[in-house]
């Protein structure tokens, strides 16, 4: 039976008031159509902004008590439920099946439990000074607009601090992954929501989120996605002045100076240049590599890309898996074949699908040697398994590189000089920098430099974006 995705607003399931195109979910490891995403229209994008609105003035005034507590009853739900998102999530967008169980669907309580942690030691109310009392209060009516490669991880470190902290919500996840969303606002109903707090529909960016960028009742946007976009919805939002948070996109490098463990930092670099199918915002996908090793360097990345299994997502163990889209696989051919044709040396993969792969937007895991920075493989984001490998002759030039780029997610370095491993990081302009493979918890900040976005999410990071802070001043002498 096909699966039918409507729209979840006020308390209630409901279709389109405006119906536009709709939308087919294909499953990307066989490109067979497994159901329909009814796609709204502005008025859709007004129905729910106007349940959120009506929804803030009770809302906004529950305790954080209460609101711990729905948001304890929400991981519950989660929980008990989360085999159901993990297969959702690998359905809808092509996710190996561990990889959606273990790492993409457990975002979603590992944002929860970040959050509400976070709100345990966080000052909602404090002195600001001599006169001033400090309240924190929710900001609104909020926009949150996600992709489809992380859905999870990107609708919930967002949902999470937003209920949180007493704002209503209105979500347009991406139409390329409808399940993981709907199962989310099916975990809300669970876990006993008032009506309006949060709502959900499907629609066009350029229509239905655009208009929710735009609408003068909504107060802020959180939006995740490409910069094309991002700068879309900071244009649509300006004419309200309301506030936009935003998380783009990345070329992520990774520098590896001589006197790392090789062998165990490349094939680390690799794997998570791969990881998910190279569709991480923050892939590490520049690497930068130090002379002296260059040559040694390439061929590990070329034996331990060799070993990368390509398998249907349904295949146990550590394997990647499709692209999530035709548009996607196309987009990655069209950057394998640019790669190419500027003299990059291809040391595995290239254009085509992999042998024995005739259905599904499965690529070829492909490693290019000797790319320079002005490449536009080592420019533009590609959202695929295509890792770029660059030679460096000093630290400071290792620095320049790994900083031009109009990008400033993430970056990795790899050194066993704790001193220097210091230094580097502390001059490279991204949001997190990781030392030696040590990966990001949820307490700690999530965000670009640069065009890579303007906010940081997780944790109490996270609860910032969803504050007002309003001083009280008054007479404190009495
Ligand atoms: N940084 C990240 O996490 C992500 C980056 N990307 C990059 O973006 C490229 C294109 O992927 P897409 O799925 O097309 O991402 P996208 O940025 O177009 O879409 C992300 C979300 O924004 C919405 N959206 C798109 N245009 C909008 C607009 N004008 N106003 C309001 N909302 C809008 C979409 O409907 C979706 O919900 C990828 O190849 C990748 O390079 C894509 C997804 C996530
Ligand atoms: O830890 C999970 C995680 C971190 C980053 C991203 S992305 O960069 O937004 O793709 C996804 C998942």
């Amino acid at each position: 039976m096909l699966i039918s995705c409507n729209f979840y607003i006020d308390g209630q399931w409901i279709d389109p008031v405006e119906p536009g195109p709709v939308h087919a979910i294909v499953n990307p490891a066989d490109e067979k159509i497994i159901g329909t995403v009814l796609m709204g229209g502005k008025n859709d994008a007004h129905a729910a902004v106007d349940a959120a609105r009506r929804a803030f003035d009770g809302y906004s005034q529950t305790s954080l008590a209460e609101r711990r507590a729905l948001l304890a009853r929400l991981q519950a739900v989660f929980e008990r439920r989360y085999t159901e998102m993990a297969q959702a999530i690998s359905t809808e967008m092509g996710a190996p099946c561990d990889l959606a169980y273990d790492s993409q669907a457990e975002c979603g309580p590992g944002h929860i439990k970040a959050a509400l942690a976070a709100a345990e030691s966080f000052a909602f109310e404090s002195r600001s000074g001599p006169n001033g009392d400090l309240v924190c209060e929710p900001i609104g009516v909020c926009a949150l607009i996600t992709p489809w490669n992380w859905p999870i991880n990107q609708i919930m470190s967002k949902l999470a601090p937003a209920l949180l902290t007493g704002c209503t919500v209105v979500l347009k996840p991406s139409e390329f992954a409808p399940l993981s969303a709907r199962l989310v606002a099916e975990f809300v109903h669970e876990a006993g929501y008032p009506s309006g707090v949060f709502n959900m529909l499907y629609g066009d960016g350029p229509v239905v989120g655009n208009e929710l960028a735009e609408h003068p009742l909504v107060d802020m946007v959180s939006f995740t996605g490409s910069t094309a976009a991002g700068i879309s919805v900071a244009k649509a939002a300006a004419g309200t002045v309301k506030r936009v948070v935003q998380e783009l996109g990345g070329k992520s490098a990774n520098i590896v100076f001589a006197d790392t463990d090789l062998a165990s930092t490349i094939r680390r670099g690799v794997r998570q240049a791969f990881n998910n199918t190279g569709q991480s915002c923050n892939a590490p996908t520049r690497m930068l590599v130090e002379r002296p090793v260059y040559e040694q360097a390439i061929a590990l990345a070329a034996e331990y890309g060799a070993q990368v299994q390509v398998a249907h997502p349904s295949q146990r163990g550590d394997v990647i898996g499709p692209l999530a889209m035709k548009r996607q696989f196309d987009t990655v051919q069209r950057y394998i074949g640019l790669g190419i044709q500027s003299g990059a040396r291809l040391l595995i993969g290239g254009e085509g699908k992999p042998e024995g792969f005739s259905a599904g937007y499965f690529v070829r895991p492909t490693i290019f040697a000797d790319v320079t920075n002005d490449m536009v493989i080592a420019r533009e984001e590609i959202f695929g398994p295509v890792l770029c490998m660059m030679v460096f002759d000093t630290e400071e030039v290792a620095i320049r590189i790994a900083n031009d780029s109009p990008f400033g997610l993430a970056a990795y370095v790899n050194t066993s000089d704790p001193v220097r491993a210091q230094r580097v990081a502390r001059r490279l302009r991204a949001g997190t920098v990781s030392v030696n493979g040590v990966g990001q918890d949820y307490a700690s900040p999530f965000g670009g430099f640069k065009q890579s976005g303007n906010g940081r999410e997780w944790g109490r990071f996270g609860l910032h974006d969803y504050i007002e802070f309003k001083c009280i001043n008054s007479d404190h002498s009495q």
